[in-house]
C-alpha cells in the first residue's frame, strides 16, 4: 500500500483511496516516447478519477540518461533527465523499484534499439510487465520469441505490442481474437507502412520530387529513425512477421521476400549521410513513375499468404502499379489498410484502415496497452 500512500500524498485531489497504483518505466522519450509522456502527464488525474487507476512515471531513460523518483515524475522531467549523469544499467531501475516496494510494475520501450531488447527478460525476471513500439524483440529469431515467452509464462507476466503493426489500429488484437477463437485466418495483404503509404499516395498524384515527399513524411513523424528502414521494406517485413507469428507460424526474417527500394549507391551510407544526399531517390522514382500506365498510382504492399495450417508461410513485400480507382489506389494520407482474409469470411476479408503511422496515434496506441494491463492485474 506504500506506493498508495505516496500517490495520496502527492495528488490529494485525483485519488480515491480505491485507486490502483501503476508504476511505469519508460525507456526512450523521442517522438514517440515524449508525446506518450505528455499523453499520460495529461490525463494522468481524469483517469485516477474515472477508472480508479494512477498511472506513476517513477523512470524514464534514453540512451545514456535516467531519471528516477518513486513519487513519479513532473512537467520538469526532460530538464532533470539532462542533468543527469551520464551512464546507467536496467538492473538499477529494476533496484530502485524494489527498494521503494512499487508494484504493479510495467517497463515500456519506445526506442528503436537492436540492443535494448537483451534486457527484456531480465525485466520480466524483475517482476516487470512489457510493452513494445519498438518491433525488434519480436522480429529477431524465433529462438528469441520463444525463449521470451518462456520466460513470460514463468514469471506470469505480459507482453503488449498493438502498435508494432498499424501504429494505433487495433489490428494484433484482432488478429489474437480471430486466430484464438479458432478462425482459419488464410491472407493478410494490404499497404503496412504509414511512410511509404504516404510517400506513394503524394508522389504518385503530385508534381513534386520524391525526396521533398521524404522530407514531409520525416517532418510528420511517420519515418522510421533511420527512414532506410521504411525504404528498405525491412519495417513492412517486420510487421508482416510480427502477424506471422501472432499465428504461430515459426518464419524468420531472413525468409522474407523484401523489395528494396533504395537504389544500392545510398544503402551503405550513414543516416546523416543519407540523409544530406534524398535528392538522388528522386531519378529513380521518377523513372518509376514516367512508367506508370493512365490512372495507375504505386503503392507499397505486403502479403503473408501459402497453408497457413503449417509452420511457415510465404511473406512477401513488394511496389506494384494498382488501378488509381480501386481501394488500395483510393488510399489517402498516411492511412494503412489491412485485408484478412479467413475461412468464415470468404472472399469479403475484414478491412482495418486508418493513420498507419504519427507519434500522437502510436502513443496512444502504446497508452490503450498500458491501460489494458493495468486493468487486468
Ligand atoms: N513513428 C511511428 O509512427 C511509429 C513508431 N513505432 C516505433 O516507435 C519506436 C520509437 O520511435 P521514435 O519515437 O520515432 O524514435 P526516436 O528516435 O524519436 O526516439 C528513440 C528514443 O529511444 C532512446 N533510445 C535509443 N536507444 C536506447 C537504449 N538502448 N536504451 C534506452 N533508450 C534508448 C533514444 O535516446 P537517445 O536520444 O539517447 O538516443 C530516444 O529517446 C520505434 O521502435 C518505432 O519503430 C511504432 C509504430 C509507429
Ligand atoms: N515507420 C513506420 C511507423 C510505424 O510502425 C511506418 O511508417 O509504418
Amino acid at each position: 500500500m506504500e506506493t498508495l500512500v505516496q500517490a495520496l500524498h502527492k495528488q490529494p485531489t485525483a485519488v480515491n483511496t480505491e485507486v490502483k497504483v501503476i508504476n511505469l518505466a519508460l525507456f526512450g522519450h523521442g517522438l514517440v516516447g515524449g508525446t506518450l509522456i505528455s499523453q499520460i502527464l495529461e490525463s494522468q488525474q481524469n483517469i485516477a478519477k474515472r477508472k480508479g487507476i494512477y498511472l506513476n512515471i517513477f523512470a524514464v531513460a534514453n540512451s545514456k540518461r535516467l531519471l528516477l523518483n518513486e513519487n513519479g515524475i513532473s512537467n520538469q522531467w526532460l530538464d532533470q533527465i539532462s542533468q543527469q549523469p551520464e551512464g546507467y544499467s536496467v538492473q538499477q531501475v529494476i533496484d530502485f523499484a524494489k527498494q521503494h516496494q512499487l508494484e504493479n510494475l510495467i517497463a515500456v520501450d519506445n526506442t528503436a534499439s537492436t540492443t535494448f531488447i537483451n534486457n527484456y527478460e531480465l525485466l520480466v525476471n524483475g517482476d516487470f510487465h512489457l510493452i513494445s513500439s519498438n518491433k525488434i524483440a519480436n522480429t529477431i529469431s524465433f529462438k528469441f520469441y520463444q525463449s521470451l515467452r518462456e520466460t513470460l509464462h514463468k514469471n506470469n507476466k505480459e507482453y503488449l505490442y498493438e502498435t508494432n503493426v498499424g501504429a494505433g489500429l487495433p489490428l494484433i488484437d484482432t488478429i489474437k481474437l480471430l486466430h484464438l477463437s479458432g478462425e482459419n485466418i488464410t491472407k493478410i495483404t494490404g499497404v503496412f507502412s504509414g511512410t511509404l503509404s504516404y510517400l506513394f499516395n503524394n508522389f504518385s498524384v503530385e508534381n513534386q520530387p520524391f525526396s521533398a515527399i521524404l522530407q514531409q513524411a520525416i517532418a510528420n513523424g511517420y519515418t522510421e529513425p533511420d527512414p532506410r528502414e521504411d525504404l528498405s521494406g525491412n519495417d513492412v517485413a517486420r510487421k508482416l512477421l510480427v502477424l506471422a507469428r501472432e499465428l504461430e507460424l515459426e518464419n524468420e526474417f531472413d525468409e522474407i521476400k523484401i523489395q528494396n527500394l533504395i537504389p544500392e549507391p545510398l544503402q551503405a551510407l550513414s543516416v546523416t549521410e543519407f540523409l544530406n544526399q534524398t535528392d538522388k531517390l528522386d531519378p529513380y522514382y521518377q523513372d518509376l513513375k514516367n512508367k506508370l500506365e493512365p490512372n495507375h498510382v504505386l503503392r507499397y504492399v505486403g502479403e503473408l499468404s501459402g497453408d497457413l495450417q503449417q509452420a511457415k508461410g510465404i511473406l512477401e513485400t513488394k511496389l506494384i502499379a494498382v488501378s488509381a480507382f480501386t481501394a488500395l489506389g483510393q488510399l489517402k494520407g498516411s492511412d494503412s489498410i489491412f485485408e484478412i482474409y479467413t475461412e468464415s469470411y470468404g472472399d469479403n476479408p475484414i478491412i482495418i484502415q486508418g493513420a498507419g503511422a504519427g507519434a500522437k496515434v502510436t502513443a496512444r496506441g502504446v497508452f490503450g496497452d498500458i491501460l489494458r494491463l493495468a486493468s487486468k492485474n
